[in-house]
């Protein structure tokens, strides 16, 4: 099977900015030249926390302030989303069907839906190319199971290939009275941590559901880890103390940190949203894209072996299930084959 084409950009050398095809005045490298707008806004987050209505909520506030938006579902498993939908991966990935065909549960079926869409994600890019001069925010869900953006390649490939074509940046959306435990906060920021150190994205956390709980008490445990290590004494567990000693060390997390309280459900919180959003892509451009022109190539050369292993890895799922399956589903069985190899991605009707 052949790899998927990666988006030209990221393909031109090094670091110095290439020549035009006449060969008279170099053409302005596309990455020092990614648009302020539009604001790639992915969110991700626990199970729960929010993500899907607080995208709704962010749909409709930008839309009130005349503000143009496109939405993109990449979570295969959401049965009813309140938002529009602009592409959704539900239109060329079913993942009742991936997960009986490969023999996995629903979280395996999930991740392995969301692996899949992201061996095309070129094919999202160039239908985001297109509308991107008519936008002001993309907006984009992810599934709750946030491993995806920790352990498995998709994450990476999916956040790597906006982040060579827009700005981009990670809303980090947590439900705030879940947080009240503090070990269960600690749980949470490593997950973000890691995320963060792994994307080298810029950051928002989104402490989602206020109207339950003020988020007050979490932020003050960010900027005064004596204050949380003191809420982790009174719990004896090991996962307390544990805790206890990374406390210390989320320090320096924190500080980078910007972090915001809002309700998806009332609305509390949009504005210091929107602005926080707008000060992480100030930063994407003075410090991810530096970053971004130093490991270019070292970045594609990763981003393609993913692809590449993605698929390598369906194949060998296939022929492992195949193996295990009666000569009677085999016209089944070449059905899916085909789907994975050559599914095509596309968007709905535009948003009014
Ligand atoms: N009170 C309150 N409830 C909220 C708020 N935001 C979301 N919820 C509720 O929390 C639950 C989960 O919300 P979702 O938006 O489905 O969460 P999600 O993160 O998309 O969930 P997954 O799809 O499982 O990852 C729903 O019952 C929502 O109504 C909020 O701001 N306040």
């Amino acid at each position: 099977m052949s790899s998927t084409a990666v988006p030209e950009v990221v393909l031109q050398g090094d670091g110095a900015a290439p020549s035009s095809a006449s060969g008279s005045a170099p053409a302005k490298d596309p990455l020092v030249s990614i648009p302020k707008s539009p604001i790639v806004i992915l969110m991700i987050g626990m199970a729960g926390s929010g993500k899907s209505t607080w995208m709704h909520r962010l749909v409709a506030r930008l839309q009130s302030e005349k503000k143009r938006i496109y939405t993109i579902n990449l979570d295969p498993a959401v049965r009813k989303v309140a938002y529009p939908i602009n592409i959704d991966i539900r239109d060329t990935v079913n993942y009742k069907e991936v997960m009986k065909h490969f023999g996995l549960g629903p979280n395996g079926g999930i991740m392995t839906s969301l692996n899949l869409f992201a061996t095309k994600f070129d094919q999202v890019l160039e239908l985001l190319d297109k509308r991107a001069p008519e936008l002001d925010y993309i907006l984009i869900d992810t599934p709750g199971q946030i491993e995806v953006f920790n352990w498995s390649a998709s994450g990476q490939i999916i956040c790597d290939a906006l982040a060579v074509s827009f700005t981009t940046i990670v809303c980090y959306v947590v439900d705030t009275a879940r947080c009240a435990k503090p070990v269960t906060f600690m749980s949470n920021m490593l997950y973000a941590c890691s995320i963060l150190y792994k994307t080298k994205l810029p950051f928002v956390v989104a402490f989602n559901k206020v109207d339950v709980m003020p988020h007050g008490f979490l932020q003050e445990w960010m900027q005064d880890f004596e204050k949380l290590g003191e809420a982790l004494s009174r719990e004896t567990s090991y996962v307390a103390s544990l805790s206890r000693s990374m406390s210390l060390a989320m320090e320096e997390f924190y500080i980078n940190l910007r972090s915001v309280g809002v309700s998806a459900v009332t609305g509390a919180g949009c504005a210091d949203f929107e602005k926080a959003v707008a000060d992480a892509a100030e930063e994407f451009h003075t410090s991810y894209v530096p970053f971004l022109l130093e490991q270019r190539r070292d970045m594609e050369e990763k981003r393609q072996r993913a692809i590449d292993e993605q698929i390598k890895s369906f194949e060998k799922g296939l022929n492992k299930a195949k193996r295990n399956r009666d000569a009677r589903d085999d016209d089944d069985m070449d059905d899916l084959e085909d789907d994975v190899r050559n599914f095509n991605i596309s968007e709905r009707s535009e948003l009014d």
